[in-house]
Order: C-alpha cells, then sequence, then structure tokens
C-alpha cells in the first residue's frame, strides 16, 4: 500500500497493493493500521454504497459540525473522477480543488478530510462509489457548493452532466459561508 500527499493538505491517495492472477485480482480495501500511519485518522463508523451511470455528477457536499465526515472513497467498479474542494476557512487553499481519477484496475482510494466538499463524475455505467465517513448521516447537517460554479474551475469530465435538483441550486463560492 502506497500513499500519495498533494499541495493541499491532509489530503491522501491510497494507491493499495493489487494481486492478480488467473482467477482476477486480490487487495486490502482497508488497514486501520497502514492507513494510521500514512496520517488517515477517523473513527470510520458508517459506509455508503452508490451506483452511477456516465455522466452523473453527485456533489459537492460536506456534513457540517458537529456532524463534520472525512471520507475514504473508491470504486468497486467501473471509474469516477473524484473531485475535493478545500472550504477550511483558514486554509492557504480555499476553495481550490483536487481532482483525481478512481478506477477499478488500480483500486486506488482518496481520503478526504474534515473541511471539504466532495463530488464525482461517473465517467462509466454502472459505477459502484463505495466509501467509509467518520460519522454518521445527519440530513440537518448537510451543505453543499454549486458544481458547475465557474468560480471553483472543476472541469467534470463529462459535457452532459445528470445532477440532481437538489445539487442544481447549491450556493454559489461566492455566496457560501464556511462552517469548517
Ligand atoms: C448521504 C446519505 C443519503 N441517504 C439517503 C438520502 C436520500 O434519500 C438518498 C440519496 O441521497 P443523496 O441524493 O444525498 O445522495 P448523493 O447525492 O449520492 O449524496 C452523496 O454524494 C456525495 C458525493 C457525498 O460525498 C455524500 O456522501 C453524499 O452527500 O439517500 C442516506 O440514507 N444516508 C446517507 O448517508
Amino acid at each position: 500500500m502506497e500513499f500519495k500527499y498533494f499541495n493541499i493538505a491532509d489530503v491522501v491517495e491510497v494507491l493499495p497493493r493489487v494481486f492478480g492472477d488467473a482467477r482476477g485480482a486480490f487487495f486490502e480495501s482497508f488497514s486501520a493500521e497502514k492507513m494510521t500511519a500514512a496520517g488517515i485518522t477517523g473513527d470510520w463508523v458508517q459506509d455508503n454504497q452508490s451506483r452511477s451511470d456516465r455522466g452523473v455528477v453527485r456533489g459537492l457536499h460536506f456534513q457540517a459540525p458537529p456532524f463534520a465526515q472525512a471520507k475514504m472513497v473508491r470504486v468497486a467498479a467501473g471509474r469516477a473522477l473524484d473531485v475535493i474542494v478545500d472550504i477550511r476557512k483558514d486554509s492557504p487553499t480555499y476553495g481550490q480543488h483536487i481532482a483525481v481519477e478512481l478506477d477499478a484496475e488500480r483500486y486506488n482510494m482518496l481520503y478526504v478530510p474534515v473541511g471539504f466538499a466532495h463530488g464525482f463524475t461517473a465517467l462509466e455505467d454502472n459505477t459502484l462509489f463505495l466509501y467509509k465517513c467518520t460519522n454518521y448521516y445527519a440530513p440537518q447537517a448537510e451543505g453543499g457548493l454549486r458544481w458547475n460554479d465557474p468560480a471553483l474551475g472543476i472541469d467534470w469530465g463529462v459535457t452532459d452532466a445528470t445532477v440532481s435538483a437538489k445539487d442544481q441550486v447549491l450556493p454559489l463560492l461566492k455566496d457560501f459561508v464556511s462552517p469548517f
């Protein structure tokens, strides 16, 4: 298991060792010991899974404190462009984003710390998106940013995005007050 860091603090990409053979492949999708040693911390209490066909964009979402969630995200099938935006008010990289392609060949994962808005594009049909969360679902604490806000400058990798009505009306960055 290898780890990659970014110019935005605390974000970690996890590159597991994938064991391929004539039957298929095997890899460790979670190791508390190895991930904690790499700076990936949290009390993981809830796993989620969503299925999306090509062109679906989900996000950009977060839960506000005291229900804030760190996430560990990956795809079990298909391919996704994962996007996270730093919304930590005192961060020198506030408003900046990281986009990482997650796929079911490398089985790479992304650690999304508390203080980030998260979203992804499904780049293939039947993309199964799995993620661990460090806090339970709290709809009363949900917040977000508009996925296609020009101020964020995100290239989602698709032109014909399918986005929920709820996500279409999330705040623009200029109107947003971060709770982090
Ligand atoms: C997130 C969540 C949702 N739900 C229910 C609520 C809705 O009736 C239904 C679909 O929820 P939603 O449309 O918010 O699903 P996504 O748009 O995929 O939201 C997720 O997408 C982005 C990418 C994220 O990072 C968040 O984890 C999460 O916000 O599942 C639950 O029962 N538990 C949950 O933890």
